[in-house]
């Protein structure tokens, strides 16, 4: 067998399996990507909500990062939940050691049911120890207004909170528009100096759980791979597309996405 890239997910288990390192580990099996992954903490999780939230010690992250960093090193590396601010400091400082590039930051906050998955206080830690060594940062439209500090109503403010992201030294800033209230929905990719659009229907399912985790883990494969950021941008968009379309129909609650979704590799 050829070697295959390699992907590292450092983020929280959904005991559901439709988000967090369970969705990430199947999205970059399924893109033809080796996954290794870090804790940084377990829910106890399902389609119907978060029912109990256990995190780990800062120390214990960065332990496992830097087994896996020593003995399998990534070829891209993407962060899911995070928790709080020691964790943010643990995983910065492990991937600076690492020297990882490729830094995919999905900035999750809140589960879709509402339940907290990062401190407030740590808000201010992922903006100033992460961002700066980031290739790509993800936030969904509620993400972005909590880093920017502003609200976000359409696209020229989707813009504007680009912009702003990017001046904390992130090489690209891509823009969730799945929580815009439009029957259309955009999402963009800022690089510094061009904006990258796309714009697709509202798919009316509940199947939406974990989404943001499916989407920006097929982003991070696809450079794993050796894709560049706007053909990263436009795969994970069209994989998570079809992955609602044809979700699996599972759980009580909003159900999981299609992970088996192909596409050529
Ligand atoms: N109902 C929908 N129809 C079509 N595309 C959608 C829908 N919901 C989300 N998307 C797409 O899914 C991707 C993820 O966006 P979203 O804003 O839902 O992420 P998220 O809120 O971080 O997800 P989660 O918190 O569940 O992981 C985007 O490309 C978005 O456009
Ligand atoms: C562990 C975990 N990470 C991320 C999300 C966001 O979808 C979730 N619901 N659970």
């Amino acid at each position: 067998m050829k070697k295959p890239s390699i992907a590292m997910t450092i983020a929280g288990s959904d005991s559901g399996g439709g988000a967090g390192i369970q969705a990430d580990l199947k999205t970059f099996h399924q893109r033809g990507v080796y996954g290794t992954s870090a804790l940084t903490a377990i829910t106890a999780q399902n389609t119907q909500g978060v029912h109990g939230v256990h995190v780990m010690t800062p120390e214990f992250v960065a332990d496992q990062i830097r087994v896996v960093l020593d003995d399998l090193p990534a070829d891209a590396v993407k962060t899911g939940m995070l928790a709080n601010a020691s964790i943010i400091q643990a995983v910065g400082e492990q991937l600076r050691k690492h020297q990882a590039t490729k830094l995919v930051i999905d900035p999750v906050m809140v589960a879709k049911g509402g339940a907290k998955l990062l401190q407030d206080e740590a808000i201010q830690a992922l903006l100033t120890q992460l961002l700066p060594q980031a290739h790509i940062i993800t936030p969904n439209l509620p993400e972005a207004e909590v880093l920017v500090g502003r609200t976000i109503q359409n696209v020229a403010d989707m813009k504007e909170a680009a912009k702003y992201l990017h001046e904390y030294g992130v090489a690209h800033v891509v823009m969730k528009g799945g929580h815009m209230l439009d029957h259309q929905l955009t999402d963009l990719l800022f690089d510094g100096q061009y904006f990258h659009e796309v714009e697709h229907e509202r798919i009316n399912t509940r199947h939406t759980h974990g989404t943001g985790c499916t989407f920006s883990a097929c982003l991070t494969a696809e450079l794993a791979k050796g894709a560049d950021a706007v053909t990263a941008f436009h795969t994970a968009q069209q994989f998570i597309v079809m992955a609602i379309q044809t979700a699996p129909n599972l759980g009580f609650g909003q159900g999981p996405t299609n992970h088996w979704v192909q596409l050529p590799l």
